[in-house]
């Protein structure tokens, strides 16, 4: 029995957008879904327990940062990520590749991997196909992501047919460095830039290793979001209808629509999180700033339309106090709701699949959100 494996539930007349179960050793994930990302083992703010109460269903930590602290063997040494953690539902790692070239300097790209100094304190570091799937097979993720580069957006055509080649001899050593493959999913990621031929060469070139499940790296990294759809259009439809599809890096609620009609099934993005901290929130009326002067004395819920546990016990007014006067609790309440936006967002969605209506769902949630920058 593979350790990752999708089941078909059902595809959507009106869009074409697909219902799934992704089955792994640690529970189930109802798709299309949103990942909260947990960096640094923490969803930040967040309890295991709030996560559950939404019913996160899968979170993703990286390889990359707890490489570098505490270091993969404290974690392995800790019984894995799911036990130093407190989570036992679903992980996913991200492999690291993407985050050296986001967040460290001085890095040189060879055939062997990637040699760079640490973001944190400069000290030299290296990471490679092999190294990356040691540290994955010690953190116990339940799905585990290929060593790729990310090429930088924009890139000349020539660099990133380069690139996406090193990509697949990379995919390659991952596969024969997977120890676990029982336990552990080990997808490959699809590159090649913008260019609708080199996504082509990248996806033949994984999709001929047969790995469980895809994902479209390259993507939500400076380009436009019609340029990311038109990329979609002719890169989802390469990969096999039988196996899971994660797009990397996207989680505006636009963005995950568009996702989901043109067949993605997983997504990760630290917007929701990250604007949270900020006091910024995504409501069903669109982006709303909480920590604006016009809310001092606003005592209504944040969202009207929303069940979660901030919406239910506190308003405008108090959040805005908190997050005026550097409360962590303010931090917590926005972060829990964004959350559980996108997550209540995904449940419409798989809903709205089931009942054949995803293209009238998403005119329906635009209409109400609008198209505003969210
Ligand atoms: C959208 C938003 C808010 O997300 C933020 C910030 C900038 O974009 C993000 C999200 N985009 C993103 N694209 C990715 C592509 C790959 C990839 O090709 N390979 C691998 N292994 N991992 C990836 C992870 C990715 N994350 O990337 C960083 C730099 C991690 O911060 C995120 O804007
Ligand atoms: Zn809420």
């Amino acid at each position: 029995m593979a350790a990752i494996t999708y089941e078909h539930i059902k595809t959507c007349k009106q869009s074409g957008a697909r219902l799934g179960r992704v089955h792994t050793p640690h529970g189930v994930i109802e798709t299309p879904t949103f990942m909260p990302v947990g960096t640094q083992a923490t969803v930040k703010t967040m309890s295991p327990e709030e996560l559950k109460d939404m019913d996160a269903q899968i979170i993703l930590s990286n390889t990359y940062h707890l490489f570098l602290r505490p270091g993969h063997d404290i974690v392995r040494e800790a019984g894995g990520l799911h036990k130093f953690m407190n989570w036992d539902r679903p992980i996913l790692t991200d492999s690291g590749g993407f985050q050296v070239f986001s967040l460290s300097e001085m890095r040189k790209i060879t055939e062997e991997g990637v040699h760079f100094r640490s973001h944190l304190n400069g000290d030299k570091k290296f990471l490679s196909p092999e190294v990356a799937m040691e540290v994955q097979n010690a953190l116990g993720s339940d799905i585990m992501m290929a060593f790729d580069e990310c090429p930088p957006y924009p890139a000349e055509y020539d660099y990133v047919k380069k690139s996406l080649e090193r990509t697949t001899r990379w995919a390659e050593r991952c596969l024969k460095a997977h120890a676990r493959p029982h336990d552990q999913g080990l997808f490959a990621i699809v590159q090649g830039g913008m260019f609708e031929d080199l996504r082509k060469q990248s996806a033949a070139e994984l999709t001929s290793m047969d790995f469980p499940g895809y994902a479209i790296g390259g993507l939500s990294v400076g380009e436009s979001k019609q340029l990311m759809y038109e990329v979609l259009d002719y890169t989802v439809p390469l990969l096999p209808q039988d196996k899971p599809r994660y797009l990397m890096g996207v989680g505006s609620p636009d963005a995950l629509l568009e996702g989901a009609i043109r067949g993605v099934d997983m997504f990760d993005c630290v917007l929701p999180t990250r604007i949270a901290r900020n006091g910024t929130t995504m409501t069903s009326q669109g982006r709303l700033v909480v920590r604006n002067a016009q809310y001092a004395r606003d005592f209504g819920p944040l969202d009207p339309e929303c069940g979660c546990y901030t919406c239910r016990n506190y308003s405008r007014a108090y959040l805005r106090h908190l997050i005026k006067s550097d409360e962590t609790f303010g931090l917590r309440l926005t972060t829990y709701h964004n959350l559980y936006f996108l997550l209540e967002l995904m449940r419409k969605v798989r809903k709205a699949i089931m009942e054949d209506r995803l293209l009238d769902f998403r005119d329906e949630f635009f209409a109400q959100y609008g198209l505003n920058d969210n």
